[in-house]
């Protein structure tokens, strides 16, 4: 049977235009229902400290759709900096992933992978905490191959790979050139028999030569480009498009 990477949809940017008005719209699990019906596998949001898009009640929102019978086998995979308040958040709806990030609270976005030994005793603290409340943990790290076995050495069950740098390079047609890293990366977090997941500007142009290049991805979540994408097009056809990406590749590498 072939492995098709699952789709992640990330609603930072649905609750960010939302956030422009007081209303309730677009809704967050209203967007999140059309997308899992279109074949997304999972939902993922990142509740940043300022709340500038997703809010705590968004999550709380979130986990009570997703626990609905109807939504079965769907993931809710909730990104972070394991700060007291999102550990706190996190605690409450149990996910089925956590995918620590090593953000400051007044980042513009996500720019870089742990840097896992500096962070160690912590971290192994905090995932050993968050596997006993029963979430998968994933560290979010850029594609360096010692990252993913140190990811291994603090209890993490998966990797995500930092996918901004290669999509500036696929931007710059180097994409070939920046590869090989994730390629190394990917092998080496499979080899500690880790997972593989991979976000950050991923999107329509640029997903199939990654999935293609980078063996064993277990899912990509994608949100700025779905969404911008979700203008265009609408969700349901958006998120078909890219799960007809991942379709393709699955067949291609099998
Ligand atoms: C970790 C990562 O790359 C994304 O999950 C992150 O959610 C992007 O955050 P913003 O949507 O706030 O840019
Ligand atoms: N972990 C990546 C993610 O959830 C979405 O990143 P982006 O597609 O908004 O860049």
């Amino acid at each position: 049977m072939v492995e098709i990477c699952a789709l992640s949809v990330n609603l930072n940017k649905v609750a960010l235009l939302r956030n422009q008005r007081d209303l309730t719209y677009p809704s967050v699990p209203g967007m999140a229902g059309i997308a899992i019906k279109a074949g997304a596998r999972g939902i993922t949001v990142h509740p940043r400290p300022d709340e500038r898009h997703i809010r705590r009640q968004d999550v709380r929102d979130l986990a009570e759709l997703l626990a609905q019978e109807r939504y079965k086998g769907i993931e809710f995979n909730i990104e972070g900096y394991p700060s007291d308040d999102f550990l706190a958040l996190v605690a409450e709806v149990e996910p089925d992933q956590v995918t620590l990030v090593p953000d400051a609270p007044d980042q513009r976005t996500s720019d870089h992978g742990w840097d896992i030994p500096l962070h160690e005793e912590r971290l192994k603290r905090v995932i050993a905490k968050l596997k006993r409340h029963g979430s998968r943990v994933s560290l979010f790290i850029d594609a360096d191959p010692a990252m993913a076995s140190a990811a291994r050495a603090v209890g993490a069950d998966r990797v995500e790979l930092y996918t901004g740098p290669y999509h500036h390079a696929f931007m710059e047609g180097r994409a070939g050139e920046i590869l090989p890293a994730y390629r190394t990366a990917a092998e080496a977090a499979l080899a500690e028999g880790l997972g593989v997941n991979a976000g950050h500007d991923l999107n329509l142009d640029n997903l199939g030569g990654f999935l293609t290049a980078v063996p064993g991805v277990a899912e990509v979540s994608i949100g700025h480009a779905l969404t911008a994408d979700a203008l265009v097009m609408g969700m349901d056809a958006t998120v078909r498009a890219y799960v007809d990406i991942l379709t393709r590749s699955a067949r291609a590498a099998a």
